[in-house]
């Protein structure tokens, strides 16, 4: 009840008397809850996801709830900082969100699959012709990120060990407390000050709000634009598939699970087929292994055999030009639409 509630909107006219609220709730009952972020980076390769798997649904305009037409089960938009969260606490069974943002939630989920998407890292960056050049060299300092709790773990660890650096040359002072990040870990014992920022996070440095950041890189262009440098990485991110510790209707899950991974797997690979003589397919075979095994049929002249197999996308000019130097013909490249493979 209070699940349903907060993703319908009160008063909203564009909410239809079709879609009343007790309907919702008595529709909910049984099916299993998938979160996907609702805006954002993940929301359209999310959506593209759920097409290419076959979950349909229809999604009434401001609502943040659809039930799905197919399947025993509702999407549930939100924000992608907030999946791990309903998903740890097994209020939603399913859900999509960043690497990041599972470890800056701290909660308990299943992780189910890498999704590829998303990728980016979380970096600690200064000014790029400002005095710092290493992460150490912040530490007492003020750091701006919407990542409150990894970047405290981050320049706790620092704090730590420059410590026991101390320690060993005994000349240190105890260093003036100013408050941390992370409730009952880092609270009130970094000398780092490490501020909330929800957006902009580049901004803080020039504004002189910071003295350096943390903050998620993907292409370089934002920092760079705003004269930053990345100094650390502290962690590395894609999108990925998480479940709750304690779902409702693990048989299901597993169905949409295959049908997810069968998409991504479509996607990072192609299908290539050539001709090669019979004497070349141990070389060929070395060029084009297959997931499994590549499948090898006689063709119709004396000494030929004809091949497929899966080849990552990635992988693939450079096995056409191997093929065609050892005499494969007829070399032909598709891409592939939908997959259930071996998991390996
Ligand atoms: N530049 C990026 N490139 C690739 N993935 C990114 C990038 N920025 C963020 N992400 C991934 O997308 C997730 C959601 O980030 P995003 O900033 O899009 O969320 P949001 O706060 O919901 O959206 P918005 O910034 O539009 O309000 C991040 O946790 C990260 O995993
Ligand atoms: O390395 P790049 O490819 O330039 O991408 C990095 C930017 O993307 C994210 O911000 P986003 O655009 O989502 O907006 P935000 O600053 O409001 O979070 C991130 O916070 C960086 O600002």
């Amino acid at each position: 009840m209070d699940l349903v509630n907060q993703f319908v909107p009160r008063n909203n006219p564009a909410v239809s008397d079709a879609v009343r609220v007790s309907d919702l709730i008595n529709s909910l009952n049984d099916r299993l809850l998938f979160a996907v972020p609702k805006k954002g980076r993940l929301h359209q390769q999310c959506l593209d996801l759920l097409q290419g798997s076959d979950i349909q649904f229809h999604r009434h305009s401001r609502l943040d709830i659809a039930l799905c037409l197919n399947l025993p089960m509702a999407l549930v938009f939100l924000p992608a900082a907030d999946i791990p969260r309903f998903v740890g606490e097994g209020r939603v069974d399913l859900g999509i969100t960043g690497r990041d943002m599972i470890a800056e939630a701290q909660v308990e989920v299943e992780e189910l699959l890498d999704l590829g998407f998303g990728k980016c890292k979380l970096q600690v960056q200064v000014p790029e012709n400002g005095e710092y050049d290493s992460p150490e060299q912040l530490v007492g300092k003020n750091i701006c990120t919407s990542f409150t709790g990894l970047a405290g773990e981050y320049f706790e660890r620092l704090e730590r060990d420059a410590g026991k650096k101390q320690e060993k040359s005994d000349t240190l002072q105890v260093g003036e407390i100013k408050g941390g990040a992370r409730s009952g870990s880092t609270m009130g014992r970094l000398a780092t000050k490490i501020k909330y920022v929800g957006g902009s996070v580049e901004a803080s440095c020039a504004l002189g709000v910071a003295d350096g950041i943390v903050d998620l890189v993907e292409s370089g262009e934002t920092m760079k634009a705003a004269g930053l440098k990345a100094i650390a990485t502290i962690l590395e991110t894609t999108a990925i598939l998480i479940k709750s510790t304690h779902p409702t209707n693990p048989e299901l899950i597993k169905t949409i699970e295959s049908r997810i991974r069968g998409v991504i797997t479509a996607k990072k690979y192609v299908l290539c087929t050539y001709n090669v003589p019979r004497e070349k397919l141990a070389a060929a075979t070395e060029i084009t292994p297959g997931k499994r095994a590549p499948s090898v049929t006689t063709l119709d002249e004396e000494g030929w055999v004809a091949v497929s197999a899966m080849v990552e996308k990635k992988a693939i000019a450079n096995a056409m030009d191997n093929l065609e130097k050892i005499g494969a013909t007829d070399i032909l490249v598709m891409n592939i639409a939908n997959s259930r493979t071996s998991r390996e």
